[in-house]
């Protein structure tokens, strides 16, 4: 079930010419690196330069078959605690202040915030008097959609093909999920024929950048890394390494920070900017990724990231966890940066283009 959109190919903005495709049996030519020292390619079959391979954990899990309804099923898993804590109230109830009262609680315990919750409230109220609704199944429904009604804008197919590199950079507070994302994305992006590099720009971490380059190793997809460095030279490479390849979807990794780090807030606006440097117009999306157990905290790193980057759009993983999905309420209501992605597991299959009706169907039961 899980498709991109996908433009007409476009004619590459740089004629691959400029650097032959390396053979899988010799390792490419390299790129010449932008004040910074030159970087490490790994191809597959290859050893990296900067550190020996280690007995790193695989980035994904094997790969199954994603039916829809499984993983609706699964998402509904995920998120059943809100689902049961939400659909308990219409059962057998009175249409009354305290069920409005109760719906709100629920609905801030679910991580909507404040603004969402007086807004579903607020409409719902409107809805059962202009329709005189009399019984809860009715209401349920109404909330329902509304619900969906709030969440739809957020929903955005993420479309392929618009650039020759489409280059996408990835960031994201420590532990978010960043390079599982990326993995499973640049599988995603394999099965429907895209040619895929990615930049291990997390030169902070060194486990992180190894990681990802036994994943590239074993997933047929080159990274380019450096064993210390500049993250936005690694960037810078392999935006260009990328063009003159003529590789379909460059994503750029990047180390794992906290808004209140400020410095670290800078070195990625740094990033974003020698992105640009590379190929005018890139990158061309910019990605948040947040772990869906942060609760409202969410909603901090949405505004702050996109203050910082102007984000293009977000990731929400780990909705399988202690997650309440009501963060997407608030989301759309105080930030509504598109959701191109959300997980609920560590497989391939376990990330998938975000819906805002199955979503609200999980979330409502
Ligand atoms: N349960 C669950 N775990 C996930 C999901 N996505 C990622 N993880 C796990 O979360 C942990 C952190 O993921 P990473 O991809 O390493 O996170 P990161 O943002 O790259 O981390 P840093 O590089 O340290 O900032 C790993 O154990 C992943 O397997 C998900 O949707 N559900």
């Amino acid at each position: 079930m899980f498709s991109f959109f996908k433009k007409k190919p476009v004619v590459p903005e740089t004629p691959p010419a400029a650097a032959p495709a390396p053979t899988p049996t010799a390792p490419p030519a390299a790129v010449p690196p932008v004040a910074a020292p030159p970087a490490a390619e790994l191809q597959p079959g290859s050893q990296p330069i900067s550190a020996p391979v280690p007995a790193a954990e695989p980035l994904l899990a094997v790969e199954e078959p994603a039916p829809r309804q499984s993983w609706i099923s699964r998402l509904k898993a995920g998120l059943s605690k809100t689902s049961a804590n939400l659909s308990i109230l219409f059962v057998g109830a009175k249409i009354d202040d305290d069920l409005y009262d109760e719906l709100e609680a629920a609905l801030l315990m679910a991580d909507a915030g404040v603004d969402a919750t007086q807004y579903l409230l607020d409409a719902l109220k409107r809805k059962v008097k202009e329709d005189k609704l009399l019984d809860a199944a009715a209401v349920k429904a109404a909330l329902r959609t509304l619900m969906i009604d709030l969440l739809t804008p957020l929903q955005r197919p993420f479309e392929l093909g618009r650039h020759q590199p489409l280059v996408m950079m990835i960031s994201g507070v420590n532990g978010a999920g960043k390079t599982t994302t990326i993995g499973k994305l640049a599988k995603h992006m394999q099965s429907h024929g895209q040619s895929v590099l990615l930049a291990a720009g997390d030169t902070f971490r060194a486990a992180a950048r190894e990681q990802l380059m036994v994943w590239g190793q074993r997933n047929n997809v080159t990274v380019i890394s450096q064993a210390s460095g500049d993250p936005a030279a690694v960037s810078f490479d392999a935006v260009q390494s990328g063009k003159a390849r003529g590789i379909d979807v460059v994503m750029v990794d990047t180390a794992g920070r906290l808004p209140t780090q400020l410095h670290l807030m800078e070195e990625l606006k740094k990033v974003k900017r020698v992105i640009g440097k590379g190929m005018e117009g890139a990158p061309h999306e910019t990605l948040l990724v947040i772990d869906g157990n942060t609760g409202q905290n969410a909603l901090a790193q949405v505004k702050a990231f996109d203050d910082a980057l102007q984000l293009t759009g977000l990731v929400i993983t780990k909705l399988d966890g202690t997650a309440k999905g009501g963060v997407l309420a608030a989301i759309a209501r105080v930030r509504p940066v598109p959701v191109y992605f959300i997980g609920i597991g560590e497989k391939i299959e376990d990330l998938q283009p975000f819906v805002a009706a199955d979503f609200v169907e999980a979330l409502l039961g």
